[in-house]
């Protein structure tokens, strides 16, 4: 039902009598009308709407206008044009055959003579040997001829009050330097002539085709089907133009990059000629002129669901975001005039525009900084050539004599630009355009933006450009903020993390505008690599993949996507793999790890990651290398931000040790409970780093490093529980000889008890800067003492808790709780690519 139908019914039988005529123009492309099922289905959608004044423009068959043009030059060209010339009739016959069935035969005859007619055209055109414009013009728009008729017929055959306009018959036009202008009193004298004659409510009107001032046959240009769309409009007095397309409207990028973007749902005018004149498929601008002189609103719509509103044009936009779209144009260079002589002078910008005004270059963008010292404008690439020279020509003089030092010429460059009527007059648009690039570590080249504020483009490499476009359409809040996951070692920490993934990815996407796509998994053995980012299934494909683990190609995989944000997440306990932080995060990939051996490894190392990590402003995260899943690293960060300084620290590091001593009461052999707590997923991957003080080791030294103090592992006295006999044992047979560690537990239990006291392992970080860890007897009323399971408890004393220290406490171990530590980490570090966290 049309508009104003719709109004009809609202406003009840006695708005009836004033109810404006409905009058709504139509418009089909070329994919609309591809075979006779389009054009039922086209008949089908025309039918279903009641306006009493229909106007529907046709384009030609899709591929028809291609095939004549090929057709013309054949022909002057000598070479065989029958051959696809009868194709080509061929393809009309059959259509008109299929679509008409009984009725076919009137128009066949009708096509045959139209295809004679073009012959006899060909033949002359071989013999003149050049196409010359007039032919061309007469060729190329024979499509839409066809095409007008073969849907007329249909819709007469139908029993449809239908007449076809040859748009040739009415439609007046004059070639100039802006294109293409329409004789609005010639055409609208000429369409009132017509109607007299044929005054039927449905109009089928040829797309594309006109007359000009001469009275010759000619063509509205590339994209003339919608110029003739909205001229019919206006032609009409229409009151809407529908163009019927196979998309839900006007996206908010192009789907092929950005396959997550959005329609939307309405535009204005000057945003959709933004949009459009940088690469969005949406209207010509040319072909809006009509309808914006006329206020005339224009509906993008799917022809394949036409119950979809699709896009509304018209004066008003809608509220929706400062940035509605993005676009990007590819096939750039950048041509840039540098020299101290042109500051200050008049008169420069204007000898540059010419020059390549001259060349018939066309400028894309401009820009120039206040300081005068240079003056970049984007070309295309094809011509960017032509226009350096015509620079260099122009300050031939000032180069030689170096008042002007260079014309360079940068190629391969995209111009992404973000378009938005609501971009006008707020604040911080142009600081998430650049964030967003920025965190993908896309380097922008050149900036410009007019004083209407409608469109800010940036000139990027091209290699960058899908990047770019996917991060500023996520910065945006356009789509959710995508981010390409790897995750190294699926053990039973980085099982429970993908697990815990799985279970949060859809609401992730949902509430959090965050699509986490897990797009990589690397065993020690095998890896996995995958396109769609599901975690559903992980085990079962990761076992079935036959992929060798090779971090070079899981790296380069993670990133070639061109998706804008990487993180890979290290569940190892490799030293190999943390050997690889500081070129990741180099690259600009983010690292998160429960692993410690970055954090207390090497020194030299160490500084070399948070190097990297400073330059590229990609994120090192490592909450649960310390106390699992508590927040003890962003605990004493915290305190180190606001200016306080650590003076100590002390506690018990290792949920292995507090469970093995908070269970032992010498009733059961302690290598029992060893097996138990490795069982428990308590224990490192080797037991012996947590019997041995290692482990324990390793995060005080994470901790003193957190604070500033360069302290390695050897600075660390350590208390080792693990019998010199046992030290240098494979794994699998220290498991099975775990034995022999019961007799010396048992004597140590028994002292300790006999005294009153417990046992336990602690570290400590004291205001001297000696670090140590050992196994201590504690009397019973201690801090120490009392702790539960694999509890933890981290106490720092710092110039503001100095008499009282800050207690972290709680369960420091198990896969469940260290999963969701790192969870947390890659989290906070998705807030700052812009998730709405
Ligand atoms: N289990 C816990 O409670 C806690 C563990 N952590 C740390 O989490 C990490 C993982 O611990 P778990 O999951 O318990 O150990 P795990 O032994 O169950 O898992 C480690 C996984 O890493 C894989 N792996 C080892 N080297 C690899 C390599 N070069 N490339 C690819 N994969 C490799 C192993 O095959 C295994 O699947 C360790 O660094 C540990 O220190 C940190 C806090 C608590
Ligand atoms: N094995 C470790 C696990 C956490 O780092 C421990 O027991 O604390």
């Amino acid at each position: 039902m049309s508009s104003s139908a719709v109004q009809v019914q609202e406003s009840g039988a006695a708005a009836l009598a004033a109810a404006p005529l409905s009058i709504i123009a139509h418009k089909f492309g070329g994919s609309s009308v591809a075979d006779a099922a389009r054009y039922r289905h086209v008949a089908g959608l025309l039918r279903a709407r009641d306006e009493a004044v229909q106007a529907s423009v046709v384009s030609a068959m899709k591929g028809v206008t291609d095939a004549l043009i090929g057709l013309a030059h054949s022909a002057a060209d000598g070479r065989d044009w029958r051959t696809p010339w009868e194709a080509l009739r061929g393809r009309h016959l059959d259509t008109a055959a299929d679509l008409l069935q009984a009725d076919a035969a009137p128009v066949q005859d009708w096509l045959r003579a139209q295809f004679d007619e073009l012959a006899e055209l060909l033949h002359a055109l071989s013999v003149l040997g050049t196409p010359t414009r007039e032919a061309l013009e007469r060729v190329q728009g024979l499509g839409e001829v066809y095409s007008a008729r073969l849907l007329s017929a249909h819709l007469a055959a139908l029993g449809e009050d239908v007449a076809m306009l040859d748009a040739r018959e009415v439609l007046v036009v004059n070639h100039g330097d802006l294109g293409v202008a329409v004789d609005w009193p010639a055409s609208e004298e000429r369409l009132a002539r017509w109607r007299e004659r044929h005054p039927a409510p449905r109009i089928i009107i040829t797309g594309f085709v006109a007359r000009d001032g001469a009275n010759r046959i000619t063509t509205l240009g590339r994209n003339g089907s919608d110029y003739s769309g909205a001229i019919f409009a206006a032609l009409f007095q229409a009151q809407e133009l529908h163009i019927w397309t196979d998309v839900d409207g006007v996206l908010s990028a192009d789907p092929r990059l950005v396959p997550d973007a959005v329609p939307l749902a309405a535009l204005s005018y000057h945003e959709a000629c933004e949009l459009a004149y940088f690469g969005a498929k949406v209207v010509h601008p040319q072909t809006m002129t009509p309808a914006i002189s006329r206020g005339l609103p224009i509906l993008i719509r799917n022809s394949f669901r036409p119950e979809h509103p699709g896009t509304r044009i018209a004066a008003a936009g809608d509220e929706a975001g400062p940035v509605k779209g993005l676009t990007l144009s590819p096939g750039l260079a950048l041509l840039n005039l540098e020299g101290a002589g042109m500051i200050g002078v008049p008169g420069t910008a204007e000898r540059v525009f010419a020059a390549l005004r001259d060349a018939r270059v066309s400028v894309v963008m401009i820009s120039q900084g206040s300081s005068e010292h240079s003056i970049c404008c984007v070309v295309r690439e094809a011509e960017a050539e032509i226009g350096r020279r015509a620079v260099q020509a122009a300050f031939a003089r000032e180069l030689a004599n170096a008042q002007v030092q260079n014309v360079q010429l940068i190629r391969d460059i995209s111009v992404l630009a973000a378009v938005g009527d609501g971009m006008a007059g707020t604040p911080g648009v142009a600081a998430r355009l650049f964030g967003s690039l920025a965190r993908a570590q896309v380097n922008i080249r050149a900036i410009a933006q007019g004083a209407s504020e409608r469109n800010i483009s940036v000139a990027v490499a091209s290699a960058d450009a899908d990047k770019a476009l996917r991060a500023a359409h996520a910065g945006f809040w356009l789509s959710a903020q995508t981010i390409s996951v790897g995750l190294i070692g699926p053990g039973k920490v980085g099982g429970a993390l993908l697990d815990q993934l799985h279970a949060a990815q859809a609401r992730l996407k949902r509430e959090a505008n965050l699509d986490l796509r897990l797009r990589a998994v690397a065993a020690r053995g095998q890896m996995w690599l995958d396109e769609r980012g599901d975690t559903a299934g992980w085990q079962a494909r990761l076992q079935a993949s036959a992929e060798a683990t090779d971090l070079d190609r899981f790296t380069a995989h993670l990133q070639s996507a061109h998706l804008p944000h990487t993180v890979i997440i290290d569940c190892s306990a490799s030293d190999r793999v943390a050997e690889r932080y500081a070129g990741w995060l180099a690259a600009g990939i983010h690292v998160i790890t429960p692993n410690k051996q970055a954090g207390a490894g090497p020194l030299e190392r160490y500084r070399a990651i948070r190097q990297a990590a400073a330059a590229s402003g990609a994120r090192f995260r490592y909450e649960a290398t310390v106390g699992a899943g508590l927040p003890v690293v962003g605990t004493l960060r915290d305190l180190l931000d606001t200016g306080d300084e650590l003076s100590a620290v002390e506690g018990i590091f290792s949920g292995t040790l507090a469970w093995l001593f908070n269970r032992y009461d010498g009733s059961a052999a302690f290598s029992a409970l060893v097996r138990e707590a490795h069982g428990l997923g308590y224990t490192e991957p080797d037991p012996r780093d947590d019997l041995s003080g290692t482990d324990v080791a390793r995060k005080l030294v994470i901790l003193a490093r957190e604070a500033g103090r360069e302290l390695s592992l050897a600075d660390v006295r350590v208390e080792s529980l693990v019998p010199e006999s046992l030290r240098a044992a494979a794994p699998e047979e220290f498991m099975q000889r775990l034995g022999e560690l019961d007799t010396a537990f048992a004597a140590r239990h028994a002292a300790a008890a006999a005294s009153g006291k417990v046992l336990r392992y602690v570290a400590q970080l004291d205001r001297d800067g000696r670090a140590s860890v050992g196994l201590v007897e504690l009397g019973r009323e201690h801090a120490f003492a009392h702790l539960r399971e694999t509890d933890n408890i981290v106490q720092f004393s710092t110039r503001r808790y100095c008499n009282n220290p800050l207690v972290v406490q709680g369960p420091g171990a198990g896969p469940e709780v260290t999963a969701a530590g790192v969870f947390a980490d890659l989290l906070r570090v998705a807030a700052t690519l812009g998730a709405r966290i």
